[in-house]
């Protein structure tokens, strides 16, 4: 049979058949990923197949696993650990920001877009709360939509509470996986539950399964929509690892950065205070924003620290 795993653990693994039905499963033999320790082979979001058995407490066994169009890694804060894949095969992630009650900062959406660049999944922004702003918030929110939308990024603006744009939220979902970030308090829960039809019995669904295994550090769960439309809801993450990114090809995350540095003097250029540097002088004539440049920058010496 085919599936889909909606939750991993590491040691067992909770898949979706085609008809929608669940099976708790487990892996036959073992899977390795080249060049890397990690703590799950298996994801969720992984595409698999499977033999339904009749015996035993697993109900299924996995023996193939399709290869993954991207996934995302959380790599552990020990050195010696392994990393955790947090998702397999997303489509697009949605990236869920406030500019009040609470406020994310501008590093913390840059530094999101990078790994998300990284990992080749494209971002949408929703600016969720906006029955909260004035009219002055408002135009400051179509001014940074309008930032980000010159380089790329769509946005959205929401309202959990109004369901102001949920119907827009709804058609960008549509026949996609959708990963579904941002940091607590930003409406996260409240906007899934408005999107996905059944929450509660689902999730329901779901832990009765997981309650049979010892507990387990999970990441992430995938969602139904409807028939080919989930999301994927990482609880407990606050912030996607970032990646390892040598200095100087930071920039290459930074789609702006990235279509004028080879106007750089020096090709090895980090856009700090080289003589020569494009970035720069964009920055200078307002073509780059200047908080971007920032998220740079504290990216850049923020990796220089740890080295
Ligand atoms: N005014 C207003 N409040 C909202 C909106 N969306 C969510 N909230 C409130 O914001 C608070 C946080 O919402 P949650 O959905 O729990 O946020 P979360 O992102 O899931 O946060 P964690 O559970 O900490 O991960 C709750 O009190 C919600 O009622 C909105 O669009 N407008
Ligand atoms: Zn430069």
């Amino acid at each position: 049979m085919k599936g889909v795993v909606v939750k991993s653990t590491g040691s067992w693994y909770l898949l979706r058949d085609e008809e929608g039905k669940l099976h708790r499963a487990r892996l036959r033999g073992k899977f390795k990923l080249k060049g890397m320790k990690v703590s799950n082979p298996i994801a969720v979001g992984d595409k698999v197949e499977f033999d339904v058995e009749t015996t035993g407490e697993d109900t299924a066994v996995i023996h193939k696993i399709q290869d993954r169009e991207n996934y995302i890694i959380r790599q552990s804060t020990h050195k010696s650990a392994h990393a955790h894949i947090i998702a397999a095969n997303l489509d697009q992630a949605l990236l869920i920001v406030t500019l009040v009650s609470p406020r994310t900062s501008f590093g913390f959406i840059d530094r999101f877009l990078v790994t998300a660049e990284a990992y080749d999944i494209p971002t949408i922004i929703v600016y969720n709360k906006t029955d909260m702003y004035d009219d002055e918030m408002r135009e400051y929110q179509r001014q940074i939509s309008h930032m980000y939308d010159q380089i790329g990024y769509k946005s959205l603006a929401v309202s959990a509470k109004t369901k102001e744009g949920i119907d827009e939220i709804e058609q960008l979902l549509h026949g996609k996986t959708t990963l579904l970030s941002g940091h607590s308090g930003v409406g996260k829960s409240t906007l899934i539950n408005l999107i996905v039809p059944d929450l509660e019995l689902k999730t329901s669904e779901i832990s009765d399964f997981s309650d049979k295994g010892v507990h387990t550090t999970t990441f992430a769960e995938m969602f139904e929509v409807d028939k080919d439309t989930f999301i994927i809801d990482t609880p407990g993450i606050k912030e996607l690892g970032i990646v390892d990114i040598p200095a100087a090809e930071l920039s290459h995350f930074f789609p702006e950065m990235r279509e004028r540095m080879n106007q750089c003097r020096f090709n090895n250029c980090t856009h700090f205070n080289e003589p020569g540097c494009a970035i720069i002088e964009a920055v200078r004539h307002n073509e780059i924003s200047l908080t971007r440049y920032e998220s740079y920058l504290s990216m850049l010496h923020g990796q220089d620290n740890r080295k």
